[in-house]
């Protein structure tokens, strides 16, 4: 048996978390409070976590992404937003996150007169003072941004100029997002032909709400370092002959041989409909097929959840122990886009002596 509280000690690796999904809700609140914004939905911060959590719960990828209307809608001022990027970083550190990728998308903050160039600022600012005060209570966390670009507009070009003009300032890779359906990642493929170029990173959001073709194109045409969710990975895996003798097709063979992450959120994928009900999820099978499988949260206030939590779940469903919970970190932590050295400092000096000690 594992707890909540033996997780939440665990040193663990996040690489798909949502700057924008993951708000305290009482900030929420006060954000609202400090710049007029007058559209929430509810006016104590118990009845608005609810109703994020509710709301998010449709089954439906568009509908889910309505809910940010809201957390977008208070993060439109400096304040505002090195508020919220020091409260995530201080949120993961308490829950035990050594490392993490945050992403936001700069294009989604200009409304109240900033720049791009001022929102990455702003955001970073309050990283490193998460950072700091994380330290000062005795949690270490190393934490990187990741740049998105809303995959129905047409800035990815320009968000990836600013992902490389920041990457010596705490920019770490770029990320597309947003409605996938009508919207491949082809679309963008000049962002990504640039990145490239410049020796940059990025993952793509692909194969969450669309199939197939949209991880094809993620990796064959835009060349993604890693896939954000990428669960329908399975509809090219053929297992009417069981897991022993799973029949991998092309697409499904290239995402396994060259090791490419699957940034897996389990809570969000069962909300968004990208799989019927926990009990269904392939995170298991793609586990067991060896795929590389990482474990992450998406938005947290979306999925009312936590690392500790996503951890829980996994075992509660799948009964994963502490070496599953070791690999699918250290997975992780090799697939950051940190310098290589870093990432094994990290692993060496931090993850596998932490699950060390859990092990017993
Ligand atoms: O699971 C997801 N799939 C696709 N897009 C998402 C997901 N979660 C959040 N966003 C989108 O990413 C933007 C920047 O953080 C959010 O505003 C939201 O629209
Ligand atoms: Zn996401």
């Amino acid at each position: 048996m594992i707890t909540v509280e033996q997780c939440r000690l665990a040193p663990k690796v996040l690489l798909h978390d949502h700057l924008d999904g993951g708000l305290r809700p009482a900030t929420v609140l006060d954000l609202a409070r400090e710049t007029g914004y007058d559209k929430l939905p509810a006016d104590d911060a118990v009845a608005l976590a609810r109703w994020f959590r509710t709301a998010a719960d449709s089954g439906s990828l568009e509908k889910y992404l309505e809910t940010f209307a809201h957390t977008v809608g208070v993060m439109q001022t400096r304040i505002a937003l090195e508020r919220v990027a020091r409260e995530c970083v201080e949120d993961l550190a308490a829950d035990g996150v050594v490392y993490a990728e945050i992403r936001f998308a700069p294009e989604q903050h200009l409304e109240a007169g900033l720049t791009l160039d001022e929102v990455v600022d702003a955001v970073l600012a309050g990283f490193e003072e998460g950072r700091v005060a994380a330290r000062a209570s005795g949690r270490g966390i190393v934490v990187g941004a990741l740049l998105t670009a809303m995959r129905h507009a047409a800035r990815s070009r320009e968000i990836a100029e600013l992902a490389v003009r920041f990457r010596d300032r705490g920019v770490v890779g770029f990320d597309i997002a947003g409605a996938e359906a009508g919207n491949p990642p082809s679309r963008h493929l000049d962002a990504f032909e640039y990145l490239r170029a410049e020796c940059a990173h990025f993952t793509i959001h692909a194969g969450e709400a669309f199939g197939l073709p949209s991880i094809h194109e993620a990796i064959a045409f835009c060349g993604a370092d890693r896939l954000g969710h990428g669960v329908r990975v399975t509809d090219d895996i053929d297992l009417t002959a069981g897991l022993g003798s799973a029949r991998l097709g092309r697409v499904a063979n290239y995402v396994r041989d060259k090791r490419i992450p699957l940034e897996m959120c389990p809570s969000s994928n069962v909300q968004t409909g990208a799989v019927a009900s926990m009990a269904d999820h392939p995170f298991d099978k793609l586990a067991r097929l060896r795929f590389r499988v990482t474990v992450n949260t998406d938005n947290r206030l979306m999925s009312d959840t936590t690392m500790s939590r996503e951890f829980m779940v996994l075992h509660e469903q799948f009964g994963y122990g502490w070496a599953d919970f070791e690999r699918f970190t250290v997975n992780a932590m090799k697939s950051a886009f940190l310098p290589f050295g870093e990432r094994l400092a990290l692993i060496d000096d931090v993850i596998k002596p932490g699950f060390r000690v859990l092990m017993g």
